[in-house]
């Protein structure tokens, strides 16, 4: 105890630790920043441990944040380019890697962000062994499928944040068509958090009212009300913004944050995340796609199984066949 802690207190008991909710976000990136921002304003993590490659930018964004945190709850921020920093973390976020640049596909990224892993994934396993996996960075079903092979962990361990980010897209955009608010939509995309994407047309709802039931053709070709638009809108939206802001990082941050919530916070909430499909709707490739799925503090507990129309299942299983061709010529 220094000289004015002793003289300023009159100490009755030691500080009990807490129960913790570290949380570890690898790459301080703009997708990076935008997690760490949205755990700790929303009071997520009170104890949160960056890590990246770039020392001085470390230093720079941990000095930052902690200067916040009056506004805060009076949270723990710890940067360092060493994953002992890491150690005892409940939930570890990746969003180290390089994105897309204008013009680029996110499957154009896939050797340099898996060989990336190839020195996260074990030194976040090596200092956190009970630790969810959370992989953001992308093409990101192809890096959950990398993560889970280089940590050697159960399936339920590792997920990806998927097409929780489309899906929170497409009910936005179905929402500003009907006029009614976001979370009043039920709509899923499943499938790749990419270009294959696959809208669930068939179950999407307002207050259990089934919109196909109200206009039969809603999604497909031949629909005059060109609802097929707003999944463009969903494929594109990352596109529109890499184009006019250089990336995207806010959307994503809330939705990396909303994951590790659920996980901490045992919640059970149903997120579509990127999961092991093998042996579900019909699939038979060892390939991670999003499905919606149940997550608690044991990570993904289990996947709900969506009664999809064929023309969906034909759509998912297009996209499981891509990846696994694509996850066949990457280098471990
Ligand atoms: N899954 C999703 O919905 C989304 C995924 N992304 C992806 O997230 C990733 C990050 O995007 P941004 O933050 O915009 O990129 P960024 O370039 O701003 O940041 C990437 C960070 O990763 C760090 N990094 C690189 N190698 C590292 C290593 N070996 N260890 C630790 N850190 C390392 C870099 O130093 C940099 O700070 C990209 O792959 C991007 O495509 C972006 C938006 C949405
Ligand atoms: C970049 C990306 O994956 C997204 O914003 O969806």
């Amino acid at each position: 105890m220094s000289g004015v802690t002793k003289n300023l207190f009159s100490a009755i008991s030691d500080p009990k630790p807490m129960t913790s909710r570290k949380v570890t976000v690898v790459g301080i990136g703009a997708v990076g920043m935008a997690t760490a921002v949205s755990l700790l304003c929303q009071g997520i993590s009170n104890d949160i441990c960056l890590i990246d490659v770039m020392e001085d930018r470390l230093k720079g964004e941990m000095m930052d944040l902690q200067h916040g945190s009056l506004f805060l709850h009076n949270p723990k921020i710890h940067a360092s380019k060493d994953f002992k920093s890491s150690a005892g973390s409940k939930v570890c976020i990746v969003t180290a890697g390089v994105r897309q640049q204008e013009g680029e596909s996110r499957l154009d990224l896939v050797q340099r962000n898996a060989n990336i892993l190839k020195t996260t994934i074990p030194a976040l396993c090596q200092h956190s062994p009970d630790a969810i996996l959370i992989i953001v960075s992308n093409p990101c079903d192809i890096l959950t499928y990398v993560a889970w092979k280089l940590s050697k962990l159960p399936v339920n361990r590792v997920f990806g944040s998927g097409t929780n980010l489309d899906s929170s897209r497409f009910r936005f955009l179905i929402a500003q068509r009907l006029g009614c608010s976001t979370s009043s939509v039920h709509g899923w995309i499943i499938g790749e958090h990419g270009d294959s994407s696959v809208p669930v047309w068939s179950g999407v709802n307002i207050a259990g009212v089934r919109l196909k039931d109200i206009a039969p053709k809603m999604g497909d070709d031949d629909d005059p009300e060109l609802w097929k638009k707003v999944h463009k809108d969903v494929i594109d939206a990352a596109y529109q913004i890499i184009k006019l802001k250089g990336f995207t990082n806010w959307a994503i941050g809330l939705s990396a944050a909303a994951l590790t919530n659920t996980i901490l916070t045992n919640q059970h909430n149903v997120h579509a995340v990127s999961v092991m499909v093998k042996g579900r709707h019909g699939l038979d490739y060892e390939v991670f796609l999003s499905l919606p799925a149940v997550i608690g503090a044991n990570g993904v507990e289990k996947v709900v199984m969506q009664h999809l129309a064929p023309n969906e299942r034909c759509a998912l299983k297009f996209s499981a066949a891509m990846l696994s061709e694509i996850q066949c010529g990457i280098k471990l």
